[in-house]
């Protein structure tokens, strides 16, 4: 008979426990890396629990420049795609243009949604809106929305927009001039408030005046939405990298008084024209009309446009414009700024134009007669896209079990797996854009636009759930540079940085420097 002593069995009991519990929890951490091992799939291996992007969640690396060292990682380098985890999740990162234009155009249908998500049930605003919702509401959505931008009711804001490019030289005329008789100034704050400005004016008719005034209520809320403290970054950080368990920890997409202070001038504003009657035929007007049609959206839950949910249009359309915008216009006026043979020759091609139409141009003349003025912003959009990666979710229908890859791969795309294109990476290959760092406009000439290849440039992410303001984005940065350059020639100050390095805790791109210039007066006629 063989006797056991309790206490040596309690002892490797609790031993086998521990090595059970320990195996547990390896197995479910690392899930997200050993994925990629069952596969031929080149990845980036990823810590335990954490993935690969530890270091932009926690801020202390951007975001742009992590997913840039990834697309650089000698083991994944030459692959048209490679594998990654976010947290615990296994993702796919696609490098190559041709796979991108397979998946993100071509088979759309399955990656028309994006992986991030806010709260359906207590964010009503941050969850029905273009931006977060995903199919079958999204495209209901985008079909009711995308008039409000269409080229008809862009030419039609174009007085309104150019009114806030006079407003902005008439605010740059009372910086006060130093002994040289320059006037310095900073170009995120300057287009920020101009940016925010004009979609106050155009989408809801109200003047926010943020350029006249730095305590504009506008401003303030607007740069509340990108300015992250450590729970604002933990909240909009949470929408990408954990978005199963936002409905757990109450994260909103706005902070709760900007949320409140939309709601507060949109519905006033809703209010306001209804009881007099007035028509714009901008997007408030859009947005009435919506609600007194009794538009909804949904296959068999129908979800009436009404209430926080125009609030919703009204609040995205806002937060997806100004920053974005701004951000490519305070940079195209930092290279302008370093660049002065490329600032002289866009100054012709607008001198040319007021020779021939005066000072007020037609929006004709923008948007046809400028072609220089075209190829300098696609550059600075191309070296400086807003966002550091384009992401979808697979979403297959019922019943599929994946998507495949073929003639690219043999992997199967499992469904809900995310998808990232590494926008800001791939602008930056030397492979797609010779020489990337320098800029070049001439990469956009009539002559060499041919040679890029399609899904290479992607400023305005790809296919169908591609920006729905990119026309609008690029008038409001046509009309800031013409009147700008129109009036003042932009010269190097003692502040203006001679490299650029980029904010940690922002999603969008943004550089820790001020952008900073002297304005010349030099008046074009
Ligand atoms: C130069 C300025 C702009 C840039 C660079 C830009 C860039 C982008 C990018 C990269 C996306 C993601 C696209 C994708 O996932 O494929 C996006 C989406 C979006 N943008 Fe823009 N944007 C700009 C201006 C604007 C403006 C002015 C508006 C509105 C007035 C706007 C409204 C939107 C909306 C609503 C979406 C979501 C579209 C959807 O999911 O259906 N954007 N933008």
């Amino acid at each position: 008979m063989i006797y056991v002593n309790s206490d040596a069995l309690t002892g490797y009991l609790t031993l086998v426990l521990v090595c059970l519990a320990g195996f547990a929890v390896w197995f479910v951490s690392t899930s997200g890396t050993r994925y990629w091992q069952f596969f031929s799939v080149p990845f980036v291996e990823g810590r335990p629990l954490v993935g690969n992007f530890l270091d932009a969640f926690l801020f202390r690396k951007s975001t742009f420049e992590l997913m840039d060292a990834l697309y650089q990682n000698p083991k994944v380098v030459g692959a048209k795609l490679f594998g990654v985890s976010i947290m615990m999740q296994p993702a796919l990162v696609i490098r190559d243009p041709e796979l991108v234009k397979q998946v993100l155009i071509k088979d759309a249908a399955y990656f028309s949604n994006r992986y991030m998500c806010t709260d359906r049930l207590h964010d009503a605003i941050g969850y029905y809106n273009l931006l977060m919702i995903k199919n079958p509401h999204w495209k209901q959505l985008r079909a009711y929305l995308t008039p409000t931008l269409s080229l008809n009711k862009i030419k039609r804001m174009y007085s309104l927009v150019d009114q806030i490019g006079k407003d902005m030289l008439a605010h740059l005329d009372e910086i006060p001039q130093k002994p040289s008789k320059l006037r310095e100034t900073e170009f995120k704050e300057l287009c920020a408030r101009f940016t925010t400005d004009v979609i106050a004016s155009t989408f809801f008719g109200i003047q926010a005046k943020c350029l006249s005034d730095e305590e504009s209520e506008f401003r303030y809320y607007g740069r509340k939405i990108f300015e992250y403290g450590p729970k604002r970054a933990l909240n909009m950080a949470a929408f990408f990298f954990m978005p199963e368990l936002v409905p757990y920890l109450g994260f909103k997409l706005f902070p709760r008084d900007t949320e409140r202070f939309l709601k507060t001038i949109i519905e006033q504003e809703i209010a306001r024209r209804e009881t007099s009657g007035e028509n714009r035929g901008d997007f408030i007007d859009s947005m009435i009309a919506l609600k007194n049609n009794d538009a909804t959206i949904g296959v068999e839950e129908k979800i009436l446009l009404k209430g926080d949910i125009l609030v919703a249009q009204a609040a995205t359309f806002y937060m997806a414009s100004f920053e974005t915008t701004s951000s490519v216009l305070s940079f195209t006026l930092y290279e302008l700024t370093k660049n002065p043979e490329i600032q002289q020759r866009l100054r012709e091609e607008i001198r040319n134009c007021i020779l021939k139409h005066g000072q007020d141009l037609p929006y004709e003349c923008l948007v046809n007669e400028m072609p220089y003025l075209g190829m300098v912003i696609s550059e600075a959009a191309r070296l400086y896209p807003v966002l550091p990666f384009i992401e979808r979710q697979c979403s297959l229908p019922a019943g599929a079990t994946g998507y495949k890859l073929e003639p690219f791969h043999d992997f199967v795309v499992p469904n809900k797996m995310p998808v990232l294109v590494p926008i800001y990476a791939i602008h930056r290959d030397p492979k797609y854009f010779p020489d990337p760092l320098r800029f070049n406009p001439e990469r956009f000439s009539k002559e060499n636009i041919d040679s890029i290849l399609p899904c290479s440039y992607m400023p305005f992410g790809v296919g169908p759930r591609t920006c729905l303001g990119s026309h609008f984005g690029t008038l409001q940065i046509k009309v800031a540079i013409v009147r700008l350059l129109s009036r003042y020639r932009i010269v190097r100050s003692e502040s203006t940085p001679e490299l650029l390095t980029y904010r940690k805790n922002a999603f969008t791109l943004h550089s820790n420097e001020g952008l900073y210039a002297d304005l010349e007066r030099d008046e074009l006629c």
